[in-house]
């Protein structure tokens, strides 16, 4: 297995696989600056067909549309990585690239899609749907029966109350307190969260 972006997310999910008791063969990164991360080799720049044939891939990157870009100029194969302290319902799909931190609970029914961060602690609750390159990051909590379009960002510790539908390519800031639908690529603050302005 190896990953793609030699950063400091990448060093989590590097323990992540570590608990899992699996191993990671090196990690691609465009900087030739970087030559090791957490005592693993950073390879230099992924070039298609430079690995082996039936490797597996995370794209370890935290900026959502960078990891969508990946995954459009890369033809690869890819895995996930769940820390085993995360809980995740036996009744919940989880998608390939996928990357789930420590603490993270994912309750029944609900689905998520791939390339998404479950970031450390964070809880998901029955019946959501999280689309693919969404980053629900640290201590955010999604209650039941929300939807979250296609590579959104949920900020450190936002709520969002049950039923809430929100875009695509939207930014929830950190803390907010989402009560209402948000509309694709609308960056919200505070609480009650408002639109602040949009995303490009
Ligand atoms: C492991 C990890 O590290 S995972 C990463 C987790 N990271 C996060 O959760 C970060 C989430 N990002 C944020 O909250 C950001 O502040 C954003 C994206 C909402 C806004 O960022 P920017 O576009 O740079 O906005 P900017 O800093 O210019 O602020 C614009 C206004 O919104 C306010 N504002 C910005 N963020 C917030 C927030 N989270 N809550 C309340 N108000 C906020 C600012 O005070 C400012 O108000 P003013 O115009 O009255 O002065």
């Amino acid at each position: 297995m190896y990953l793609i972006g030699a950063s400091g997310h990448g060093k989590v999910i590097l323990e992540i696989i570590e608990e899992e008791n699996r191993t990671v063969a090196g990690l691609f990164d465009s900087n030739p600056e970087k030559k090791e991360l957490s005592g693993y080799p950073v390879i230099g720049n992924l070039q298609q067909g430079e690995y082996p044939q039936n490797a597996r891939f995370i794209i370890s990157i935290g900026n959502n549309k960078t990891r969508k870009d990946h995954t459009e100029r890369f033809d690869l194969l890819y895995t996930t990585a769940v820390h085993p302290k995360a809980a995740i319902s036996r009744r919940c799909d989880v998608g390939e690239g996928t990357v789930i931190m420590a603490g993270v609970s994912v309750n029944s029914d609900s689905s998520i899609g791939k390339h998404v961060i479950l970031n450390t602690n964070c809880s998901v609750d029955h019946d959501c749907i999280i689309e693919d390159f969404v980053h629900i990051s640290p201590n955010a909590c999604l209650a039941g029966n929300v939807t979250v379009g296609e590579g959104t960002h949920i900020g450190a510790g936002a709520v969002i109350i049950q039923g809430v539908n929100v875009g695509r390519w939207a930014t929830i800031g950190a803390g907010a307190v989402v009560l209402k639908d948000v509309e694709d690529h609308a960056i919200v603050v505070g609480n009650p969260a408002k639109v602040i302005r949009h995303n490009h």
